[in-house]
Parts: structure tokens; sequence; C-alpha cells
């Protein structure tokens, strides 16, 4: 028999749930979104069978019904979802980055008919909109669970059966150890994103050369500053009251570190980074969650028409398919780097090999 699933918000994040669960061909899909051109553009490219500008309508119709709507929306629906008489089971779930204000306001549903599990897939991009969702986004990535109080077992295996394409691994937890993690290693690390791309605006009065000369490094650890405001916004509000002590926690090591080169510790200064590269190179390499499981080669190439392309080719020869490409470095005339990115362990080492056999200059992270 057929299960109607309802996406309430079919940006990115709905839009990338609406792609894997239209695989599903016993599943009809109802899409719910504010925004008309989204509802348009998703009828029209065959993401979801059905729109709708009904919220209590279509979620009469579901079987599943999935929030995926900015997070203070979301709990926006849920307060509607509270009040909506039901003659049918349904199982809702959300998306939302910040787990505690929603799971508190899913507790507050009384209907015995509707069993709530929060969800929150952590991978994404910095991109919005249901024209930068793609099916593929989750592969790999972990998809964080939190049941409310009355969720059933059964109903959270239903839950993950819908959401199998997606490939992600699904993990428990519950809504404080979720926003404290989450927080830590994506809310956080945003902020200071922003915060470094502030100072560089900031110090372009000065040295206007310095957005020409902001390299890999930078554009590495700011590239998530380019994310959808509104969203952020949403994130840092409903998840202050563990953000504000890990700023206090920042300022001090800020602190410390300002005292270490005050005091000339070099031997500190040494261990400091020693510690960190090693936390860092530690990184659950084979699931790595937030951030991309992806496998890389850096490739040296010299800055001359078609140095792209050759290396491209060279692996496209061996049916070896390359899932991101990115240039870290290009100086005029000298060399650049290519970074590869290569979904197997297995295309990255045969990558290496090809390219080292050809001459290439390259390296990989273990
Ligand atoms: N972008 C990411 O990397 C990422 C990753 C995981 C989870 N999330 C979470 O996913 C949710 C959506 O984020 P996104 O990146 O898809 O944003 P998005 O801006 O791409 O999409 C949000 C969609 O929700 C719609 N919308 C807004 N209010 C609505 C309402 N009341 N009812 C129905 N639709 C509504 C918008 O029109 C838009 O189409 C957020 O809660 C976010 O915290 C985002
Ligand atoms: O890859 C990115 O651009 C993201 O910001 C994705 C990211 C993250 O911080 O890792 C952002 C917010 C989500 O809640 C989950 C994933």
């Amino acid at each position: 028999m057929k299960q109607t699933v309802l996406i309430a918000g079919l940006g990115l994040i709905g839009g990338s749930l609406a792609a894997n669960i239209k695989q599903n061909k016993s599943v009809h899909l109802i899409g719910f979104d504010l925004d008309q051109q989204t509802l348009t553009y998703a009828k029209a490219n065959q993401i979801v069978d059905e729109t709708s500008n009904d919220f209590v309508q279509a979620i009469k119709k579901a079987d599943f019904c999935i929030l995926a709507a900015p997070v203070s929306q979301t709990i926006a629906l849920i307060k509607t979802i509270e009040t909506i008489d039901l003659n049918h089971s349904l199982i809702v779930s959300d998306v939302s980055s910040v787990k505690g204000n929603v799971m508190e306001e899913a507790d507050k549903i009384v209907s015995e008919q509707i069993s709530f599990i929060g969800g929150h897939p952590m991978a994404g991009s910095h991109k919005k909109g249901i024209e930068a969702a793609k099916a593929h986004l989750f592969e790999n990535a972990f998809y964080i669970l939190t049941p409310s109080k009355r969720a059933s077992e059964a109903d959270t295996e239903k839950l993950k059966a819908l959401l199998s394409a997606t490939k992600s691994t699904f993990i428990v937890l519950n809504a404080k150890e979720h926003d404290e993690m989450t927080s830590v290693i994506s809310h956080f690390p945003h902020l200071i994103a922003s915060a470094l791309v502030q100072q560089a605006k900031s110090w372009e009065k000065k040295h206007p050369r310095i957005p020409g000369l902001a390299a890999g490094g930078f554009r590495d650890i700011t590239r998530i500053a380019s994310s959808n405001p509104g969203m952020w916004q949403d994130i840092f509000f409903q998840n202050k009251d563990i953000l504000i002590p890990l700023i206090t926690d920042w300022i001090t090591e800020m602190d410390t570190l300002k005292t270490l080169l005050e005091t000339n510790d070099k031997i500190s200064i040494y261990h400091y980074l020693e510690q960190a590269r090693e936390f860092r190179d530690g990184l659950d390499r084979e699931k790595r969650g937030a951030i991309p499981a992806f496998y890389d080669v850096f490739v040296d190439i010299f800055d001359q028409p078609g140095a792209i392309k050759q290396v491209i080719s060279l692996l496209a020869d061996h049916a070896i398919s390359i899932k991101n490409i990115e240039i870290l470095e290009i100086r005029e005339d000298i060399t650049g780097v290519l970074r590869l990115s290569f979904v197997t362990r297995a295309d990255q080492l045969k990558s290496q090999q090809l390219l080292s056999n050809s001459g290439y200059e390259t390296t990989i992270e273990d």
C-alpha cells in the first residue's frame, strides 16, 4: 500500500530529502512550502508528486511528515500540529540543527496518534534553496535522531526505513547531548568563521590587497561564512544558552595564547599546535560525519593552459570518478595545487598512483 509523506519546507535539506524519498515508488510525496516558486520548481522537476499550500489539509493525508523549515518556523509548525485532530497514525520528524526547543515543543503533543522523532542530518552546504538540493547530500553522513518521550522504537525503525535511501548512519541522542555536541563542532565554528571574515574585512581598509592574498588556508577555514545568514541567525539564537559559555571559554583560550606569545613560551605553543594537529588528524576518517566523507589527493600542477584538463583526462581514461575539484592556489607562472576529492579510498589511492606514474607531485592525507 502506498504511504503518503509530507515534507514541509522544500529548501536545500527538504528538497534533498525529497529527492531520496521519491526513489521509493510506494511513496506518494507531498511538498508544502511558503514560497510559491519553490513549489512550482519542485513539481516541474518531479521532486514531489503533489504540492500543497495548506499545511493542515496536507498533514491530514500523511503517514509521515518531515518539517524542514528554519528552526523557529519548524517550532511554529509543531504548535500547529498540536491542534490537529487526526483519525490515523502519523510519524513526524524534523531536520533542525538545534533540538532543545524543538523537542520541548514536540513533547507537548498530546494526540495518541502522533509520534514525534526529531532528526538532524549532519550534512549540508553553504548553499540554500531547492535548486541546491542533491539526492546524495547525506551519503556517509551521520543522521541524528532524537525520539520524543512517547515515540516507540518501532516508530523510530519506520522512520529509519523511510530515510534509508539517504545512505546515512543513524544515531540516537537526547536533545541536550545533540545541542552540546553540534554547538562545539558546527555552531561555534560558524561563529568563528564569520568573525575571521569580519576581521579580514576591517583590515582590508588598511591593506586593500588582503582579499586577493587570501589563499587556501583562509578559504578553507571560512567557507562556511558564505552560508545562509537567516538560517544561522536562527541556529545561534535557538542554541544561545550553550553558545554563550563557549564564547567565554574561547576568550579565555585566546587570552592563554596571547600570554604564551607575550612570554615567548615557544615550547607551550609548539605543544598546543601539536595536540591540535593530533586531534584533527585523528578524526574518524571512515565515518567523518560533518566533515564530508571524501578522500583527497593534492596535485601540484603548472599554471599553463590545459593543465587541469590533463589531470582530469588521465583519471577519466581509467574510469575514476572525481567527486569534487578545487583549485587551492595558483600563482602566476608557477605551480598551483589542485584538490581532487574521491568517494572511496580505493579511487584515492589508484589516482595517486596514476598521477605519480605520470610525473605529478602528489600528496594525500592518511
Ligand atoms: N543547510 C544546512 O547545511 C543544514 C544541514 C542540516 C540541517 N539544516 C536545517 O535544515 C532546515 C532547513 O535549512 P535549509 O538549509 O534547507 O534552508 P533553505 O533556506 O534552503 O530552505 C528552507 C525552506 O523552508 C521554507 N519555509 C520557511 N518557512 C516555512 C514555513 N513556515 N513552512 C513551510 N516552509 C517554510 C522556505 O521557503 C525554504 O524553501 C533548518 O532548520 C536547518 O537548521 C540545515
Ligand atoms: O557543510 C556545510 O556547509 C555545513 O555547514 C553543514 C553543517 C555543519 O556545520 O557541518 C551545517 C549545519 C547543519 O546543521 C549540519 C551540517
